[in-house]
């Protein structure tokens, strides 16, 4: 649990559908991806940042993290991206932070930290080479966060697709351990069989399970299990204060140690408490 601000949801938004646009200043999505790379046809891409700079200059999208997603330096649209954010930028336009597709070295984080300046980078761990450099990636001074991308990785790998995810079990790890190593944001791949609710759930119970700290989704259907999967359940909640007045109550009588439901609880166990109560008061936070 890195992040103080929930990305619980992360709803990929593509950047020339202006009905989804709207739709989404609407949506229980902790932190929306406009997206201008793969999410958009070739035909589309200058049109969309077109589209994509009016929505978010005029559009309320309230507390919602608004990431935007550029394309790649190396394609033809990826510089004149960050420029037309940059310029965005400097015009007041809020954007959280800019997604850099496919980075494989730190050197791709340097370039567009070059044109965009004063902007939280986020990073799509998504290549081979990414997964091997993920901790220079990770400690990147402007980066914010990390977002897999198991499609790409899939693709790279040319690995098979498994309800338990185990060929990318290698490349999440990596990513994981980066990230909280260096103590940032990371969110899971998104589940393309987007009608698939109890596929999404398991999905989404195993990024929780490993760490990570919300999953990226790429339709609405999808926001109300990543939203229950990624926050404390009442059940951690409870158990959390417990532990809390347990160890207060041991340290009073000198004791470096409590019990609590017939488990040891120490002050590592304690810090891990206070996130969880610190993460349900920034959800509940949102919803108010
Ligand atoms: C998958 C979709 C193409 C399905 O679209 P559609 O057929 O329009 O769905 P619905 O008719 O069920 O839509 C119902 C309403 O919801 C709105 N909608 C749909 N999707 C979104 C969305 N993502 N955000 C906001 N609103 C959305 C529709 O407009 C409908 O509204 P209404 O008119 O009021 O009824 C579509 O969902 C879609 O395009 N999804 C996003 C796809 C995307 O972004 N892909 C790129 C990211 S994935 C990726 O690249 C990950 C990574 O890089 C990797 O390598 O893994
Ligand atoms: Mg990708």
């Amino acid at each position: 649990m890195t992040a103080a601000r929930p990305t619980r949801s992360v709803l990929y938004i593509p950047g020339s559908k202006e009905r989804a646009l709207e739709k989404a200043t609407g949506l229980a999505c902790d932190a929306i991806i406009f997206d201008l790379e793969d999410a958009v046809a070739v035909d589309e891409k200058v049109n969309a940042r077109a589209i994509l700079i009016k929505a978010l200059r005029e559009a309320d999208f309230g507390a919602r993290m608004r990431i935007v997603r550029i394309n790649g330096l190396d394609s033809d649209w990826g510089r004149e991206d960050a420029l037309a954010m940059a310029a965005a930028l400097k015009d007041g336009v809020k954007i959280d932070a800019v997604l850099i597709p496919k980075v494989s070295t730190k050197s791709d984080l340097d370039a567009v930290a070059n044109l965009i300046p004063a902007v939280p980078l986020w990073a799509m761990m998504e290549t081979a080479l990414g997964m091997l450099n993920a901790a220079d990636i990770a400690a990147h001074p402007r980066l914010e966060g990390m977002v897999m991308g198991t499609n790409d990785l899939a693709k790279e790998l040319q690995c098979r697709f498994r309800a338990d995810r185990l060929p990318l079990q290698t490349g999440l790890g990596l990513c994981l351990l980066a990230a909280k190593a260096f103590g940032k944001i990371i969110v899971d791949g998104v589940y393309n069989a987007f009608k698939d609710d109890a596929g999404l759930k398991a999905e989404c119970d195993q990024g929780r399970d490993m760490g990570f700290d919300g999953k990226t989704l790429i339709h609405p259907a999808q926001l109300d299990i990543a939203n229950a999967a990624f926050a404390p359940s009442e059940a951690e909640i409870d158990l959390a204060r417990r532990q809390i007045a347990a160890f207060d109550a041991a340290q009073a009588e000198g004791q470096g140690v409590a019990v609590v439901d017939g488990k040891i609880v120490e002050n590592l166990h304690i810090v891990t408490a206070r996130q969880v109560l610190a993460k349900a008061e920034a959800i509940a936070a949102l919803a108010s």
